[in-house]
């Protein structure tokens, strides 16, 4: 693994990493064609010792080294994984049958493609990375399927497991039994937290959307000491082109983004059929009178009415933009809207699934992200998210306007009951 940091030639110095470990580097055996300034790598698999992948380096002298890690290998391997896994969806929801849904006992609707999803994803990244310890955070587990009821429908999910696995040349991985589909299901079944690195994922994201025939993702999120350090938001039925007023016909040509951003290197866009990325970025709307706002579809996921009324104070013009799922988040990160606001009944706790990739997505393209007392979303805390009230969304010029309006909104709702 390789970390790179920037410092003056001439210097020597102790880096810390955070786990205690002390690494002296030294200039002067740099290569001879170094700039003042350059970017260092040093190989810290070099360091049998050395199991961390912390970003965090400090001088010890007391001055801070800007440092960054690269994530490429595990974002190439999670947008190839999401992008299978969004195929077999497609695949699931063409031919959506009234038998492939099942309910939950949380009574929300879960479906072969859920499963068969989670399914594939844990096993290609697991399979991607043998070295290190696989931990993965997902929604699904296989409580259900192992009823003797769900024979027929476990055996569905292997097939569409296997027949994805083969539509991409993987003709190198014999097929998966029901059991080895059942075992990459409750890899999921990992409680996160601040140290190392988990994966994150929603299979798919917005079930009510995918079953409705409208808007759902799959999204995938790397956390690295507790912090988000990748997201892959596939959003199969999202038109490429802007969303703005509502456009959200999935019919035709230009339908199906795949987004991805790894920390401190930007947001991209693609097409799911595997177009050029391009680089997208949150809106730069400073009025919110010219400002539009996503919310959940369902009213039942964030009140419809408290969203209104921030709107209305705010001066926002434009009816919401309802749709389903995290394609909100990869909406916003590419200026489609500038708001998303999201308020659940009290009580209710937010996963960490479903918000780790969208949160990414939006910070990297330029946006914030907060809870509606305006604290930063923490992703360390385990599978829920710990937050007041809510979750906004916007960019950096409308978050103090948008944060003054909520919380007056709030204050009012709660003396009117
Ligand atoms: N009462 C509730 N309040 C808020 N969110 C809820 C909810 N019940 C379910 N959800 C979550 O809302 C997600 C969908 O969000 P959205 O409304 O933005 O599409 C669901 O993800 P799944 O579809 O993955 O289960 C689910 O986790
Ligand atoms: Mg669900
Ligand atoms: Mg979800
Ligand atoms: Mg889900």
């Amino acid at each position: 693994m390789n970390a790179s940091i920037s410092i003056g030639l001439g210097h020597h110095v102790h880096v810390q990493l955070t786990r205690g470990v002390l690494l002296h580097i030294n200039p002067i055996s740099t290569p001879p064609n170094s700039q003042s300034k350059f970017p260092f790598l040093f190989s810290l698999s070099s360091l049998s010792s050395l199991s961390t992948t912390t970003t965090q380096l400090r001088a010890v002298r007391g001055r801070r080294v800007a440092a960054s890690m690269s994530y490429d290998k595990q974002l190439a391997a999670a947008k190839k994984a999401a992008s299978l896994a969004a195929r077999l969806c497609q695949k699931v929801q063409k031919a959506l049958l009234q038998s492939d849904v099942q309910s939950k006992s949380d009574k929300s609707p879960v479906t072969v493609a859920d499963y068969g999803s989670q399914a594939l994803i844990s096993f290609i990244l697991e399979k991607e990375f043998p070295s290190v310890p696989f931990s993965l955070v997902a929604e699904e587990d296989s409580g259900d399927l192992c009823k003797e009821e769900s024979r027929e429908t476990l055996h569905r999910i292997t097939e569409l497991v296997n027949e994805t696995l083969a539509t991409d040349g993987m003709n190198d991985i014999s097929p998966l039994s029901e059991e080895d589909v059942l075992k990459a299901i409750d890899n999921g079944k990992s409680e996160g937290g601040p140290h190392g690195q988990h994966w994150v994922l929603d299979p798919i994201d917005g079930t009510k959307g995918f079953l409705r025939g409208d808007q759902y993702a799959i999204a995938l999120a790397l956390l690295d000491e507790g912090k988000v350090v990748l997201g892959v938001l596939a959003c199969p039925n999202l038109p490429l082109a802007s969303i703005a007023r509502g456009g959200q016909s999935i019919s035709g040509d230009g339908v199906g983004c795949l987004f991805f951003a790894q920390v401190e290197a930007g947001t991209y866009m693609q097409s799911l059929d595997g177009s050029t990325p391009t680089k997208v970025h949150v809106t730069a709307i400073e009025n919110p009178e010219e400002a539009s706002f996503f919310e959940s579809y369902e009213a039942a996921h964030s009140s419809h009415d408290l969203s209104g009324l921030i709107a209305r104070k705010l001066g926002v013009k434009a009816p919401p933009v309802r749709i389903d799922s995290q394609a909100k988040y990869g909406a916003l990160s590419r200026g489609d809207g500038a708001i998303y606001m999201r308020f659940p009944r009290k009580g209710y706790r937010e996963k960490i699934w479903d918000h780790a990739a969208g949160y990414i997505v939006v910070a990297e393209a330029g946006g914030v992200a907060t809870d509606a007392a305006g604290n930063p979303l923490d992703f360390s805390k385990g599978r829920y998210l710990d937050l007041d009230t809510g979750i906004i969304v916007t960019n950096q010029k409308l978050m103090p306007s948008l944060l003054k309006a909520v919380q007056e909104s709030i204050k009012e709702k709660a003396s009117s009951l």
